[in-house]
């Protein structure tokens, strides 16, 4: 828990600092305590989770929420230097539980995140094994048994207990304006398991503008479904946590935001590179207002006779509804048309 004893409050350290809110960097504060507590409840953190990394921690309030549940390992990343005085401020009364890292989001190398939080390699496989194993004891009501590994002493985290240990909680009040390609960033380091995405068990709790939201939750019967909508869900589960309006926000925004939580898959939809299907996924949300069969006639003009042949004689097992449009096409059938083109070497169009 953190002690608030020779703290400033939030709000005296806006003022002191003279924190005003740069639209360029999308900064809007969250200056009521009530309401971060109240984020950070409905995330879940767990004070066993083994790192928790904040993104965009501005002057620190919701940074405070998350100390308060007595986790024992967190990272904040905040790109304005203006902040930086008053996040290390905090960062000293948790006696090293936070670390402060300034830099972007969007550029920095994961692996200054994990040597700072101590943690330089991650021996996923290792954690994912002795996790089923708990898992098995745990099902099978044995006592008595301490089968959890500590650390060997070279930095390699082996640890298990039913996967909390090996979790990591990504949460933050967004920057809007980088929200939607710092997501797509981490879908694609998620997929490859990538810089902090090598945790077996990722969890993040992400506030978004409310329409971005809306996109990355919608289903194929949500008129909403969009590029990131399929991306995002062949990887995490989605759940829409709650909407949160646009007067909660200092200076208050244009529009409300939602937060969402997404927990990466066991067993991911993708699987398929995801570059390519990233690439087949824009393609067709491109031409969004064109049927199925519109779009795949370009693409056949586009490619050779042989191509041609192979595309339609993979299309008919596919047995896809070709009147409908793009956004009624699940991530998983999706991925099946990637495999179309990647399996039968079918150049896809630009
Ligand atoms: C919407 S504000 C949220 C601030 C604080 N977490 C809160 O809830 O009051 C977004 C924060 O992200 C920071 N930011 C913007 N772009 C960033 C980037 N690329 N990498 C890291 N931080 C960034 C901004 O400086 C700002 O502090």
């Amino acid at each position: 828990m953190l002690s608030n004893k020779g703290l400033l409050s939030v709000r005296d350290l806006v003022k002191i600092y003279k924190l005003s809110a740069k639209s360029q960097l999308s900064q809007n504060f969250i200056l009521d305590k009530n309401v971060t507590d109240k984020i950070v409840k409905s995330s879940q953190i767990d004070s066993n989770d083994l790192l928790v990394v904040e993104v965009g921690a501005g002057p620190g309030l919701l940074t405070r929420s998350i100390l308060d549940t007595g986790i024992t390992n967190m990272i904040a990343v905040e790109k304005d230097k203006r902040f930086l005085p008053a996040l290390m401020q905090l960062s000293e009364a948790t006696r090293g539980v936070l670390k402060i890292i300034h830099d972007d989001m969007l550029k920095i190398d994961h692996s200054l995140i994990l040597q700072k939080a101590n943690i330089p390699n991650i021996d996923t496989e290792k954690i994912i094994e002795n996790n089923s194993k708990i898992n098995k004891i745990n099902n099978n009501s044995i006592d008595n048994i301490d089968s959890r590994e500590s650390g060997g002493g070279d930095g390699m985290v082996r640890l298990g207990g039913g996967g909390r240990e090996g979790k990591l909680h990504l949460i933050g009040n967004l920057p809007f304006n980088v929200a939607s390609p710092l997501l797509v960033q981490w879908m694609k380091m998620l997929y490859k398991r990538e810089g902090i995405f090598k945790f077996p068990n990722v969890i993040m709790t992400l506030m978004f503008q409310k329409e971005v939201g809306d996109r990355i939750a919608a289903s194929v019967k949500d008129p909403e479904r969009s590029r990131i909508s399929v991306l995002v869900q062949s990887l995490c589960e989605v759940r829409k946590v709650y909407q949160l309006p646009s007067n909660i926000f200092v200076p208050q925004p244009k529009v409300d935001a939602t937060l969402i939580q997404l927990t990466a898959l066991s067993k991911p939809v993708l699987n398929v590179p995801v570059d390519k299907f990233e690439e087949v996924v824009r393609y067709f949300y491109g031409r969004r207002r064109k049927t199925l069969r519109a779009i795949f006639k370009t693409i056949k003009s586009r490619i050779s006779p042989t191509e041609q042949g192979l595309l339609d004689y993979n299309l008919e097992k596919l047995e896809w509804d070709l009147t409908l449009r793009p956004e009624k096409i699940s991530s998983e059938e999706f991925c099946k048309l990637t495999k179309i083109f990647i399996e039968n070497s079918i150049t896809f169009p630009t």
